[in-house]
């Protein structure tokens, strides 16, 4: 099945309708489709995602969103209340559970009843699909800020069709960013389908007056991720979602450390995801950035914790970013309880507003990152719309199968898996191999050079176990893996 870049008639979308509601009892309840964008319509202004980031943007202002999730509609309402009131959340998410992710309804159901008995969550997150329609407005309702579906579904459609017409007004996710790092065996053909269905049900909710912000998954496999992979993913998702009527984008990036090469990545992405999308033709749509904290290993400590998650705050208010995604003193043990979630919450937005007022000055260090991100980008998005003889969704198929992009450390067989990505001397994150990617000999040699001096200061040949000693640093509270 060969997949194209171009809107889908309605027609197409309802014939395939039918069969994605059925995938579960739950889906009958939206059947009406246009009864899910009069209940959107009924929300006031303030619940709505896109306006309050558009604000935010148009303000300066950072704003500050947990990942939360529980598998009972009564706790999770508590749950987020809790973080809206103590924890200061200026917008809301509902995180899945891993089961609801794969389209696995029946775990899920078993997971809702065990939780029940149990009297405690015994998913990882929130199962909008089985609670259904009502439960899922439920929750929008008990709240008084914007809600997002955050996940990680490869095929998230009638999570969509369920969360829209319940009122959650932005989408969290893309065919490869919820591939590729997410699956082992599922073919981009299939997930950019899939996701096609997704944005051209939000470009419905559009037409008829309904704006849905969606939100491509920036950090992708969130270890050593170098700006220009997560920066072309999100712009192609970008693209494939404009196609299909999407409108508003909040474009994402994990952070990597190094504070200059992190505000030259938010800073960039904002500039190439309006001239990439504005260059296909795609006019009056809206982006904005979402900066994510530290994707890596946390130290189990607590304040070594809330050390981490304040640096994120740092960078994030520094290099204004419209939003930033908060993590919390338990990441190290794994889901937080609501009062650490809410006290990551408080970390963040104190840091935030501490750094209103601020910018990073535009030294000629990040200058050069700026230009080199912006270089490496273009090289690789250029070449996957010429080997796609024009169209994006064949062209990033085709890169894919290349090693024209590539992201390290994916599960995917999908991925080339190739490219070898350590640290410089001052943590910023450099290619040890550039392995197929379209890059000059300007490029290759400038990742060459910026990696020897790291050689050079360590006394070392540069070589593979510097990428072991990065992964491991954060838990030995370092950033830069250094040799014993
Ligand atoms: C993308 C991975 C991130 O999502 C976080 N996460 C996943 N599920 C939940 C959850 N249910 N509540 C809070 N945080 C969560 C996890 O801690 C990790 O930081």
């Amino acid at each position: 099945m060969e997949v194209l870049n171009k809107k889908w008639s309605m027609e197409k979308l309802m014939s395939l309708r039918k069969e994605i509601l059925a995938t579960w009892p739950t889906g009958s309840d939206v059947e009406d489709i246009d009864a899910g964008i009069e209940y959107q319509k009924s929300l006031p202004k303030s619940k709505n995602f896109a306006a309050k980031l558009l604000h935010a943007k148009e303000n300066g202002i950072t704003l500050v969103q947990p990942r939360a999730g529980v598998a009972l509609v009564n706790e999770h309402i508590g749950l987020l209340q809790f973080l809206q009131n103590e924890g200061q959340a200026d917008l809301l998410p509902s995180t899945i559970d891993s089961y609801t992710r794969q389209n696995r309804y029946q775990e899920a159901e078993k997971g809702i009843q065990e939780s029940i008995s149990s009297g405690r969550s015994l998913l990882n997150g929130f199962p909008a699909v089985n609670h259904g329609l009502e439960n899922c407005r439920r929750v929008v309702e008990s709240v008084n800020v914007p809600v997002q579906v955050r996940h990680g579904t490869p095929d998230a459609r009638l999570l969509a069709e369920i969360t829209l017409a319940a009122g959650f007004t932005d989408y969290e996710g893309g065919g490869i960013s919820y591939n590729i790092p997410y699956a082992k065996n599922v073919s981009l053909e299939k997930t950019i389908y899939y996701w096609q269905y997704v944005d051209r049900l939000i470009g419905y909710y559009h037409e008829n007056g309904v704006v849905i912000n969606r939100e491509p998954f920036g950090p992708l496999t969130g270890t050593l991720v170098p700006p220009c992979i997560s920066h072309t993913v999100a712009i192609v998702e970008a693209i494939l979602a404009a196609e299909q009527g999407v409108h508003n984008l909040t474009l994402g990036y994990g952070q990597c450390g190094n504070l200059v090469q992190d505000v030259a990545a938010i800073q960039t992405l904002q500039e190439l995801s309006e001239e990439y999308l504005l260059k296909n033709g795609y006019e009056n749509r809206h982006v904005t950035t979402v900066f994510h904290q530290w994707m890596g290993g946390f130290p189990q400590d607590e304040a070594k914790a809330f050390g981490v998650i304040s640096w994120g705050a740092a960078t994030a208010a520094l290099a204004k970013a419209t939003k930033v995604i908060v993590k919390t003193p338990h990441e190290a043990m794994g889901i937080p309880t609501k009062e650490a979630n809410a006290q990551g919450l408080r970390t963040t937005k104190q840091l935030v507003n501490m750094l209103k007022d601020q910018t990073l000055p535009l030294t000629n260090e990040l200058a050069e990152e700026k230009e080199m991100i912006k270089k490496e980008t273009r090289a690789i998005l250029d070449t996957i719309l010429k080997v796609g003889d024009g169209d994006w969704a064949r062209g990033i198929i085709r890169a894919f199968e290349a090693g024209i992009i590539d992201v390290p450390f994916a599960p995917s067989r999908y991925n080339a898996g190739r490219i070898l990505p350590a640290r410089d001397n001052n943590g910023a994150i450099r290619m040890l191999d550039t392995g197929d990617l379209p890059f000059d000999k300007e490029i290759i040699d400038f990742h060459k050079k910026k990696i020897a001096e790291r050689g050079e200061a360590e006394e070392r040949e540069p070589s593979f176990q510097m990428v072991i000693d990065d992964i491991y640093a954060i838990g030995k509270g370092m950033l830069v893996g250094r040799p014993n």
